[in-house]
Order: C-alpha cells, then sequence, then structure tokens
C-alpha cells in the first residue's frame, strides 16, 4: 500500500453521492477521509482529532443558494482551531462567494461539480498549508513528507531531455526557478519534481495560484494579516511565504501578480522576510520560490506588466516547457501512458491504437497541450467500444481525423449562431475564446466571464 501524505480530511456535503465521490478521491491522499452530512459531527470530531482539511459545503438547507450557512459552520470551524484549512464547496460558484470565503477565513473554493485533478490540487495544497501553519505557530520542525509524485514527467524528445537536465542541476541548488511555457504543458509538474529534487524535498511544497487570487486577497494570502487588520480579519493568519518556511513556495502564474504588490515580493525575497498586513515586525522566511507563467517572454520583459528587478529575482534558471506541437514525439508515449493507466483505473482491457489512429494524434496540434492530450485519452478509453480505439473515441475537430502534418485548430470553429443546442453552443463559444486568446485560460475565462476553475472544468466537459 502506497504511503498516504496526509492524515485526516473531513468531508462534508448534504449530498450522499457527493460525499461517496470525494471519499473515493481523496482516499489516494489521506489515510483517513471521514464524511458526514452534518456540520455538527465535523465541528464534533475536532475534538478528537486535528484533521488537515476539511471540505465544507457552502449550502446545507434544500434550495439554498446563499452560501450563508456555509460560513456560518466555516466560522466555527476556524473558532475551534484557526489552522485547519478549510476548502469551500458549492454548486453556486460566483466570484464573490469566492471573495467571501476566503475573506472569512477559507484556504480555498471549489466549484461543484469539480474537476477531480483540481479537487486534488487544492485540497493537497491546503493540507501542505495548514501543516505547516501548525508547525509554524508550534515552532517544530516535524518532516512534512512532500506527496510522492503521482504523474512521472515523461517525454523523450530533445526539448524534453533539456528540461529534464536542467531539473536535475537545478533541483538540489536553492536557486529561484522560473518555469514559462503555454497552459497544459506540465509546469506545476516541473515545479513538483525540482521540489522532489531538492533539500527542501521533506518539507512542504505550497502552491499559490495568483490567477485564482482575488485582488483584494493578494495582501494577505501571500504575506498574512494579523486580527483586526481589516474587517474580517477575526485572527492572526499566516501567509503562504512564511507558511512555506523552509520548504518551497510554487507562484502559478506570477504573471498576474498586481504590480503595486511586486516590490513587497521583491523585498521579502531580498530580505529574507514577510511582514504581515498590520504587523509591525517582520517575520524571517527560508523559502525557495519557483514560478510559472504563461506569459509570452515578451510581456514578461515589459515594464508594464512585470518589474525587472523581480524577474530576475525570479529567474535565476529559466526552464521553457515547449507546446506539445513543438515536439511530436512525446506524443505517442504521452498517449500509451495515458491510456494504459485510464484503462486499469475504469477496469477496461489494455487499449490498441491502430497506426492511422496514432498518426493523427501525432499530427494533431493540441493547442490544451499534455493537458488536453490527457483528458482525450480518459474519454476515449470511456467512449471506445472495444479494446481498438478508433479516431471517433477522441473528441478531435473533424478536420484532425484525417493525418495531415499540421492541424489548425482555427481552422475548426464553426458560427455559434446557426447552432441552438446549449451545449453544443458552450463548446463552441468556449474554443473560440480559447483561440482568440492562444490558449491562455487567464483571459480566455475573463472574456468568458468565468474564473480558471470554471473554465477548466467546462473543458474538461466539453475534453478540450
Ligand atoms: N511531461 C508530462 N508527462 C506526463 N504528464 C504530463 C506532462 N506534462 C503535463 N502533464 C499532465 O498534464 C496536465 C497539466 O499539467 P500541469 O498542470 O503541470 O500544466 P501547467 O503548465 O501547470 O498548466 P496551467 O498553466 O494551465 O496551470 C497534468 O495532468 C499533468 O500531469
Amino acid at each position: 500500500m502506497s504511503e498516504k501524505p496526509f492524515g485526516l480530511c473531513v468531508v462534508v456535503d448534504d449530498d450522499e453521492d457527493i460525499l461517496l465521490a470525494a471519499r473515493l478521491l481523496l482516499r489516494q491522499l489521506f489515510a483517513e477521509v471521514k464524511v458526514t452530512p452534518q456540520p455538527q459531527q465535523a465541528v464534533d470530531w475536532m475534538a478528537e482529532a486535528r484533521p488537515d482539511v476539511i471540505l465544507l459545503d457552502a449550502n446545507f438547507a434544500r434550495g439554498a443558494t446563499d452560501s450563508s450557512e456555509g460560513f456560518r459552520w466555516l466560522g466555527r470551524i476556524l473558532e475551534r482551531d484557526p489552522h485547519v484549512s478549510v476548502v469551500l464547496i458549492t454548486a453556486h460558484g460566483g466570484v464573490q462567494v469566492a471573495v467571501r470565503a476566503m475573506k472569512e477565513g477559507a484556504t480555498d473554493f471549489v466549484s461543484k461539480p469539480w474537476a477531480n485533478e483540481k479537487l486534488l490540487s487544492a485540497v493537497r495544497s491546503a493540507a501542505a498549508l495548514s501543516r505547516s501553519r501548525r508547525q509554524s505557530i508550534e515552532t517544530k520542525s516535524a518532516k512534512t513528507p512532500v506527496a510522492p509524485s503521482e504523474t512521472p514527467l515523461l517525454g523523450s524528445s530533445p526539448a524534453m531531455a533539456r528540461v529534464l537536465s536542467l531539473i536535475e542541476k537545478a533541483g538540489p541548488t536553492d536557486a529561484n526557478v522560473l518555469i514559462l511555457g503555454e497552459n497544459g504543458t506540465g509546469k506545476e509538474l516541473v515545479a513538483r519534481e525540482l521540489h522532489r529534487f531538492s533539500r527542501r524535498r521533506d518539507k512542504a511544497m505550497l502552491t499559490v495560484d495568483l490567477g485564482a487570487v482575488a485582488e483584494n486577497l493578494f495582501d494577505s494570502e501571500l504575506f498574512g494579516h494579523v486580527k483586526g487588520a481589516f474587517t474580517d480579519a477575526r485572527a492572526d493568519r499566516v501567509g503562504r511565504l512564511q507558511a512555506a518556511d523552509g520548504g518551497t513556495l510554487f507562484l502559478d502564474e506570477v504573471g498576474n501578480l498586481p504590480l503595486h504588490l511586486q516590490p513587497k515580493l521583491l523585498t521579502a525575497l531580498e530580505q529574507r522576510k514577510v511582514t504581515p498586513v498590520g504587523a509591525n515586525a517582520p517575520v524571517p522566511i527560508d523559502v525557495r520560490v519557483i514560478s510559472a507563467t504563461n506569459l509570452p517572454p515578451d510581456q514578461l520583459g515589459s515594464e508594464s506588466r512585470f518589474r525587472q528587478d523581480l524577474l530576475y529575482r525570479l529567474n535565476t534558471v529559466e526552464i521553457e516547457l515547449p507546446p506539445l506541437r513543438d515536439r511530436r514525439e512525446d506524443i505517442p508515449l504521452l498517449l500509451d501512458h495515458y491510456l494504459r493507466q485510464y484503462a486499469a483505473r475504469y477496469d477496461r482491457p489494455a487499449p490498441a491504437l491502430p497506426d492511422d489512429v496514432r498518426d493523427a494524434l501525432v499530427a494533431y496540434d493540441w493547442p490544451g497541450n499534455v493537458r488536453a492530450l490527457r483528458h482525450a485519452a480518459e474519454r476515449a478509453i470511456i467512449l471506445a467500444d472495444g479494446a481498438t480505439l478508433a479516431i471517433k473515441d477522441f473528441p478531435l475537430p473533424r478536420a484532425a481525423s484525417a493525418p495531415v502534418p499540421h492541424v489548425q485548430a482555427s481552422a475548426v470553429v464553426e458560427p455559434v449562431a446557426a447552432d441552438l443546442n446549449l451545449d453544443r453552443a458552450e463548446r463552441q463559444l468556449i474554443e473560440r475564446a480559447l483561440q482568440k486568446h492562444g490558449y491562455n485560460i487567464s483571459n480566455a475565462a475573463s472574456e468568458l466571464g468565468l474564473t480558471r476553475g470554471s473554465l477548466y472544468r467546462r473543458m474538461e466537459k466539453h475534453g478540450l
């Protein structure tokens, strides 16, 4: 049996199906997952054991959508243990609920139906955060084992060989690393590998997705705050820079850090100290920072977007992950890996990929990169009639089914207006937004009026 990185997770939701799904999914991270439809039960359990994470439904009463129940229980849970990480779940998402959740002390926010990969990532970060908070409060140096890497970083192309060699060289040093690449190219996976190779591997790697943090919360999220620093600051809160002390902080989508906060981050990194919002004295920190962005280098190099002195602090080593279309040699390897993995997961026979299907998949441009390939493999395994996969099992634009060398994604979107099917229209709109923004998820999500998380979920739903 593989070692579980965390101890206890409690899930509270009035829907039995959600409880079952969460229990099955989260068992891979936690030694114990307790589920209950009763929030009071969760609070009672806290008297017996300290959960690392509580996943809390925001709406209990039938038909309730305003999340007030959830916020009430959030307050009670944090009163009992201000260091537990609470991840709020709700079917009635929206930026306002997310902002309020974070302001009232939730660690993260996940909308239903969730994408398994994103929920796991949110819960893993939340668990690492509560551990680190407790350690920094108790000033103990107990070990927090890093989660074993669930996905190996695959690739045999010369470009990936370069990436792997850089990871081996830069990993064990304490150098800050900046990872560049389009969405879905594997930046987070590279960050995990760097951490795994480092002397900090027994401490936590915490993640802050700066593409998902509301603008007014950046400060408190990164640097922490003291009780009373602003209206909703009901207790001291350790920021992620401090919580990652001794370990690694992964700043995802660092290009989204607002200009006015960039000097504060620079000062913290230069002086190795953070001053929580409302505090007088700085706190020393020992953190290695790994950052990632999907911004093209020319935008990152523009002073109006990103302070160059901060950039130099972050990019002691730079690792560029090329898009999948520029390393097509890796496609068969990735396909085989994920097809086999999903066949095992869904209890299907070992899949066979005929040559013409493989050629078409290698010829496809994969604008969503490895993430899209992974989802396509999962979907194909689920949809296939037998062990032999056909091109129709893959959600590629029709033009891609012929093995032509460079399938341009932009050539395949049809106008939305003629088609009144809501589901298809949604898919087309999402495809258009993604293409318009060169698969920059943050920009496409903002144009569609969605959060990055809900765009990811919709992309998964449509197999994009
Ligand atoms: N080289 C690889 N080998 C195996 N799996 C990979 C590889 N690269 C990416 N993946 C898989 O693709 C998915 C996306 O990877 P990841 O989240 O690391 O990308 P990202 O560049 O950080 O994306 P984003 O910019 O959208 O946050 C994950 O499921 C990851 O496991």
